[in-house]
């Protein structure tokens, strides 16, 4: 997701026309071919005789092939993630947080090539991919700070006795990943689990398998023992797979609802929303409009949080869609690896063509094209056969209509005006999930008292989208259990054990 360029990585447009200009991968010049599972310390092949293809969105060749794992690689990856644990865990947080530092290091030094590699797995912008990398290090920086401060309670009891309370890690965790955030997503998971001492396996998407396989290489060379991060490649069933397996104490899950229903352990589930942006008369009608881009249109519109349903109160309706229309018909869709480019490519041929759907199906429930909801076809050759579309907003929209109930998961805005506060509260809420909402008001009093009555996990007051790592994110109602980032998903990777200590004699009041 997108973060201020300035606050998170100062010079970023100067290293990113050297890199330009030094750039190693053009689109539609790479094929991988080295194994994409990663266990005990190194690249491991797959179930024999078993390949799928891996697309490259921006021109819609095979990147590469992907050997998914069955029972008995799954089991290889998890003694591995056993044995790493015995050790890991008895480091002390400080010992812990050096190797994950140097990983952080090792991932700034790599910056531009892992960036490259998620743009060509996934088709979202180089700008963005840079922005992902960044959170990924950041994250795991945080976590391994956060590693020496795991802390309990010294309680004091009567005649001198005293308990107290530890955080333990839980063993090996399993983490798998959706497809809008390859990179940042294995950070997410990886850096608090190891930061408390667990050791990890995580799967990736299918359609995104490349870059947790550099993860793990980078944990390797940063100092982790053998096996202490591992990737199985797959899709669902190497992933119900790895759930159940009787070894795995913990699941951290990011995906769809649907999928997540099916997971269950001790969970963290990272699903999906479709979360409201409530734009009021007296907002910064500029910022408002920034922010309704941001909420919608950032990764091609594959972001879980996106506020896909904007409420414009109804004084400044007009106004606030002519110029967000204007603005989306100028986002430069194409070549993601190009700097200049805004939009790349949806990740897979089936899910541009799901999202196309979307559109059809809201024209024929009444709702009007504003702009945009076509496939796109770039003008360069290689890039005739990728994943392309225009970022399309919907107008006359009504609560009821599939496309403001659904998550679409692309790049389409659905508009729809409101007179009062209360009332806008109310079909806000109308929803089943809640993961995140989003508020755009002056009026500072207004802003905190609809934040109170949102039902949604992460609030934006005057922007969106905006994840730093030290703050906490996750949704309500069916958009998840659990959080990612900030302090308190240490308590999600530990448990709290209790232990009573005895400074006098037992009094046996069974025997006295
Ligand atoms: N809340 C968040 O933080 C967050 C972040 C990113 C994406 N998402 C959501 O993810 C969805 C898009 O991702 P997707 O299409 O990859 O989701 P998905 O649910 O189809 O797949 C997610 C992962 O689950 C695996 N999987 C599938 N069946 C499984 C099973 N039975 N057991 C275990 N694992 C299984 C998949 O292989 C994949 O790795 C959207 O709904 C989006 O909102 C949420
Ligand atoms: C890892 C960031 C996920 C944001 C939602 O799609």
């Amino acid at each position: 997701m997108l973060r201020r360029l300035s606050h998170y990585h100062r010079g970023t447009a100067a290293a990113a026309r050297l890199s330009a200009a030094f750039r190693c991968v053009s689109t539609g010049s790479l094929t991988i071919t080295e194994p994409l599972n990663f266990w005990a310390g190194q690249r491991k092949p797959g179930q024999k005789g078993h390949k799928e293809h891996v697309y490259e969105p921006a021109t819609g060749r095979i990147l590469c092939h992907l050997e998914p794992c069955g029972a008995a690689e799954v089991n290889q990856a998890v003694e591995a993630a056993k044995k790493a644990f015995i050790n890991w865990s008895k480091l002390s947080g400080m010992e812990r947080g050096r190797v994950m530092i140097e990983a952080a290091h090792l991932i700034e030094g790599k910056r531009e090539e892992i960036a490259e590699m998620e743009v060509v797995n996934n088709g979202k912008s180089i700008t963005e991919a840079r922005l992902d990398v960044d959170s990924a290090r950041l994250c795991i920086e945080y976590y391994a700070g956060l590693a020496s401060t795991l802390a309990g309670q010294h309680v004091q009891l009567p005649g001198g006795s005293f308990a107290y309370t530890c955080r333990e890690p839980l063993g090996v965790c399993a983490g798998i990943g959706a497809w809008n955030y390859p990179f940042q997503i294995a950070a997410w998971k990886s850096a608090p689990a190891l930061a408390c001492g667990n050791s990890m396996v995580f799967k990736p998407s299918p359609v995104t398998p490349v870059t947790a396989a550099m993860l793990a290489e980078i944990y390797a060379k940063a100092g982790a023992p053998e096996g202490l991060f591992n990737v199985v490649q797959g899709g669902q069933e190497t992933g119900s797979l790895l759930c159940q397996h009787p070894d795995v104490a913990k699941v951290s899950f990011t995906g769809s609802v649907p999928t997540g229903r099916k997971v269950l352990k001790p969970v963290t589930l990272e699903l999906g929303g479709k979360s409201p942006l409530l734009i009021f008369k007296d907002s910064d009608l500029e910022n408002a409009v920034k922010g309704a881009l941001m909420a919608n249109f950032l990764s091609q519109g594959q972001v879980c949080s996106n506020g896909t349903r904007v409420f414009v109160q109804r004084d400044i309706f007009p106004e606030f869609v002519s110029e967000v229309v204007k603005r989306t018909q100028a986002i430069e869709i194409g070549d993601p690896l190009l700097e200049s480019t805004r939009m790349g490519a949806l990740v897979s041929r089936s899910h541009l063509h799901k999202v196309l759907g979307f559109v059809e199906q809201a024209k024929k429930e009444g709702a009007t094209v504003l702009c945009g909801g076509e496939p796109f076809v770039p003008s360069h050759p290689k890039l005739r056969g990728g994943f392309y579309m225009t970022p399309c907003v919907l107008g006359d929209c009504r609560d009821e209509m599939t496309c403001v109930k659904e998550e679409i998961f692309g790049p389409v805005m659905s508009v729809l005006s409101f007179e009062t506060e209360e009332e806008v509260l109310r079909r806000a809420n109308d929803t089943t999930m809640g993961l995140a909402a989003g508020v755009f008001t002056r009026d500072v009093r207004r802003a905190h008292r609809v934040v109170e009555q949102l039902k949604a996990g992460s609030c934006f007051i005057n922007n969106y989208n905006i994840t730093p790592v030290e703050v906490p994110f996750g949704g309500f109602k069916t958009s998840g259990i659990g959080r990612e980032n900030g302090q308190v998903t240490l308590e999600y990777y530990t448990q709290l054990k209790t232990v009573y200590v005895e400074m006098g004699d037992v009094e046996n009041c069974t025997l006295d």
